[in-house]
């Protein structure tokens, strides 16, 4: 590993090693980001470097078809199968100089200095300055042609998205993936009033939204109060299906961070939230502290969770290939394979059984989750309900969700992409990938 001497080479090598781990080991970012529990090289860098790093990371694994596509273009033949750390390096620099306010200059000299630092490297430094330097002169006219004739996702999301969405919705979630998502959250109360203190918008939903941030979420109004959280529109939808649950015993299944935990409390119910990790549920605590909150929380698997009394209404927001989150986590389609999406529908199908135990007669069960995927969504629940006779589908009415009719499937299901929810800029629209299915305990 080369000595990060020169300035911002320390960035760039941590930018390198992290791609690595999420391409090669199909290492989530989010935890190797954490400022306290972080991946060393990462936390060894100032505040600057760090963000720095994300922006790299995030510009590389949202584009990197086409920055594939970019690097192959300038290549007589392939890179050697082998040479990992070689791509990488390209990736971090190209990621910078099509998609970073950075200098070309800057962003070539440190990956030439950094091939030419590593041994696994040091034989194609002058390859790499070669590449980077063409694709510097002709990125203006090559760049606009290559996104628009590549799809920036693995082949196997691409072929399952067209075989549920048809081929002009799938282009249409993919380039929602390119843009860099708006800030949502929900408010106990004044919507309006909020929107204006942020210079955001309200959302049909009733969410807040900003279309960007210049400080920490911590730094603006209301977070110390506990007026608000931040909650993706589409995530904010499956406990509003719940009904009016005010007064009522309401049972929150995978509950952390708790989202929809807060949701379901500030909407009068008595809540009891059901969480597997322990840190999760912590930070569910201090979640709910800050909001001024109150729930039962049960640090508990929920395959043996067994309460005294059965709920009036139940939400599972169940684990899942968070494919529906890909604008704000452009990792998840190089850490997640197709073999993940079946593994986890079938804990999803696990879960939902238990789940359904634990809902009174008469009782309602939303069962959600942030995949795009059928398997884990209708294809699940239509199977599930096929082998439950006990359980019916209470289905979702459009003006349960602002009159949206977009977001409710034939069947009556809630069914949201990051293609929906257009408003007056691209910047302010989209929502994320969200599932949610309402049963009725008969
Ligand atoms: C999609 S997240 C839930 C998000 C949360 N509902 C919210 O709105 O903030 C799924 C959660 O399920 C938890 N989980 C996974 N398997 C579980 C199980 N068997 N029992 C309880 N919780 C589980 C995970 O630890 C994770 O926190």
């Amino acid at each position: 590993m080369p000595a990060a001497s020169a300035p911002g080479l320390a960035a760039r090598l941590a930018a390198t090693r992290l791609l690595a781990a999420v391409v090669e080991a199909r290492t989530p970012l989010d935890g190797m980001t954490d400022g306290q529990h972080g991946h060393p090289q990462y936390r060894a860098l100032d505040e600057r470097d760090r963000g720095l790093v994300r922006a790299i990371l995030v510009s590389a694994l949202r584009h990197r078809k086409t920055i594939e596509a970019m690097i192959a273009e300038r290549l007589d033949r392939p890179l050697p199968a082998n040479a990992h750390t070689l791509s990488h390096i390209l990736h971090v620099a190209l990621a910078q100089m099509l998609f970073l306010d950075v200098p070309d200059s800057a962003a070539v000299d440190l990956a030439v200095e950094q091939a030419k630092a590593d041994p696994r490297t040091q034989r194609f430094a002058s390859l790499v300055n070669a590449v980077l330097r063409g694709i510097g002169r002709d990125k203006e006219q090559a760049l606009p042609r290559l996104l628009s004739a590549t799809r920036d996702a693995p082949d196997w999301f691409v072929r399952r998205m067209e075989a549920a969405y048809g081929a002009a919705q799938t282009d249409a979630i993919l380039a929602a993936h390119r843009l860099e998502p708006p800030i949502d959250f929900t408010v106990k109360n004044d919507a309006a009033g909020w929107a204006e203190k942020f210079g955001g918008i309200v959302l049909p939903t009733g969410s807040v939204r900003l279309a960007g941030l210049d400080r920490a979420v911590s730094d603006l109004p209301g977070y110390a109060e506990g007026s608000w959280w931040v909650q993706d529109a589409a995530a904010a939808l499956p406990a509003k299906l719940m009904g009016d649950v005010a007064g009522k015993r309401v049972a929150d299944l995978c509950a952390a961070p708790g989202g929809k935990t807060a949701q379901l409390a500030v909407a009068g119910a008595k809540v009891t939230a059901v969480e597997i990790s322990a840190n999760r549920l912590k930070r569910l605590a201090t979640n709910l502290a800050r909001l001024g909150l109150e729930a039962e929380l049960v640090s508990a698997d929920l395959t043996t969770f067994e309460p005294a009394e059965q709920f009036e209404a139940v939400l599972l927001d169940a684990p899942c290939s968070s494919t529906g989150t890909v604008r704000r986590h452009p990792d998840v389609l190089w850490t997640k394979t197709e073999a993940d999406i079946a593994k986890l529908a079938e804990v999803q199908r696990a879960l939902l059984g238990h789940a359904a135990r634990l809902v009174k007669t008469g009782g309602t069960l939303v069962f959600s989750n942030c995949s795009l995927d059928p398997l884990e969504g209708e294809n699940l629940v239509r199977a599930f309900l096929a082998e439950t006779p006990d359980l019916s589908l209470d289905p979702i009415r459009p003006d349960e969700i602002a009159g949206i009719a977009g977001f409710v499937t034939p069947d009556g299901f809630l069914r949201t992409t990051p293609a929906g929810l257009p408003m007056e800029t691209a910047q302010l629209s989209g929502l994320d990938g969200f599932f949610a299915a309402r049963l009725r305990k008969l």
